[in-house]
């Protein structure tokens, strides 16, 4: 059984699909390149009723800190993901500067990557490893791309860490046995077109993330 973040959640019915099957966690996307960027004020409107026990998460690529308190004055965040290319300094920076929890994405291609994940481990409160997005890609994650997963077998990160990275609800079992992932995340996997969400993709993933012992 895997805790499940559902990300890229931009209006009202999928943030409570999301509840409703069981999600965690919760992501905004304030990426502005990303088919799931949302406003700040929108998260505010559709996050209000969310129940205690599920997190919302933010997720930013290389913010400053302006951008930071400006989504932060508005939108209601529990976590901070960083899913670009923050130094170690920077998250340390983050967390201070928000008073929040930091969530590094690492993202894995090959064994070498996985360096980054100690790296990290010394600074972050989790860790989200994803598949290394392609040169040249215009985003860093939500690719539908998977990696390797055996890439993982006896790696023991030092943070609570998410499996994330073309994750569907007809792979996530498979995942979450291959790597004992504890925690998952999907954004593209659960849509029917770029940025839209499908409820019974939802409902599925979570299902299917849960369904494995
Ligand atoms: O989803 C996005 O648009 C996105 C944009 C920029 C950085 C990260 C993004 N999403 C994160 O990527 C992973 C994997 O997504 P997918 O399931 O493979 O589509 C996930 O952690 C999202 O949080």
């Amino acid at each position: 059984m895997a805790q499940v973040k559902i990300c890229g959640l931009t209006d009202q019915g999928t943030v409570f699909a999301a509840v409703e099957a069981g999600a965690r966690f919760l992501g905004f996307n304030f990426f502005p390149r990303s088919p799931r960027f949302v406003k700040a004020d929108q998260v505010a409107a559709i996050s209000r009723d969310v129940p205690p026990g599920v997190a919302r998460v933010g997720l930013f690529v290389d913010p400053d800190d302006a951008m930071l308190q400006t989504v932060l004055s508005v939108a209601p965040l529990d976590v901070i993901q960083l899913h670009g290319s923050e130094p170690p300094e920077r998250v340390v920076e983050i967390k201070k500067t928000t008073g929040l929890p930091v969530m590094k994405a690492v993202g894995v291609a090959a064994a070498e990557d996985l360096q980054a994940l100690w790296d990290y481990g010394l600074v972050a409160d989790m860790l989200l490893i994803d598949a290394k997005a392609p040169a040249g890609s215009v985003l860093p994650g939500g690719n539908g791309l998977r990696f390797d997963w055996r890439l993982l077998a006896g790696v023991k990160p030092t943070k609570p860490w998410m499996l994330a990275g073309g994750l569907t609800p007809d792979s996530v079992c498979e995942a979450v046995r291959l790597t004992g992932a504890k925690m998952v995340d999907v954004a593209s996997g659960v849509e029917s077109a770029p940025g839209v969400k499908d409820a019974d993709l939802i409902g599925a993933f979570v299902k299917a993330a849960n369904s494995h012992e």
